[in-house]
């Protein structure tokens, strides 16, 4: 999936320029990021709708739009797809989404594997507040 995201960044890139009386994604550009975040919300909205309709084929149309509007945002904003993926690959090192973590400070295996050890101490996080100690 990350191919096919990068794929359509870069092509979005491209299209940045282009006329926006032709090229959605360049009239995207000339609106701005206002206009791109609230096209970006609609779509996430009607993924919503369509998965509680219990329409996956509708979802998976309105996914792509999604993704679409997302990485208009991300060239918008200066965020590369590379980017999003360490910080995917930093959260998988902590052994999955932090919120997910046992309450209890995990037992890591006596024989760390130098990954492991490498690794940060794992905790539980209470919630919001204690994420934002990192
Ligand atoms: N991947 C996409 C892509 N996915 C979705 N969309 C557009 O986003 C729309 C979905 O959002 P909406 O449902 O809100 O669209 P709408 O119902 O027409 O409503 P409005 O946005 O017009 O208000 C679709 O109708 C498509 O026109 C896309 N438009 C462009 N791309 C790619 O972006 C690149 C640049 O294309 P251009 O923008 O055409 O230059 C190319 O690689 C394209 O394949």
């Amino acid at each position: 999936m990350s191919d096919s995201l990068e794929r359509l960044y870069l092509a979005v890139l491209a299209a940045r320029d282009l006329d926006p009386a032709t090229s959605r994604t360049a009239r995207l550009f000339q609106r701005g990021p206002s206009k791109m975040a609230k096209k970006l919300a609609e779509e996430a909205i009607e993924v919503v709708i369509d998965a509680v309709n219990g329409d996956a084929e509708a979802v998976v149309r309105e996914s792509a739009d999604l993704l679409y509007n997302l990485t208009v945002l991300w060239a918008s904003a200066g965020v590369r797809p590379e980017d999003v993926w360490r910080e995917m690959s930093r959260r998988e090192d902590m052994l999955g989404i932090a919120e997910k973590l046992p309450k209890s400070p995990m037992k890591l295996p006596k024989v760390a594997s130098p990954r492991i050890s490498a690794r940060r101490p794992i905790v539980a996080l209470e919630g919001r507040a204690a994420r934002k100690r990192h």
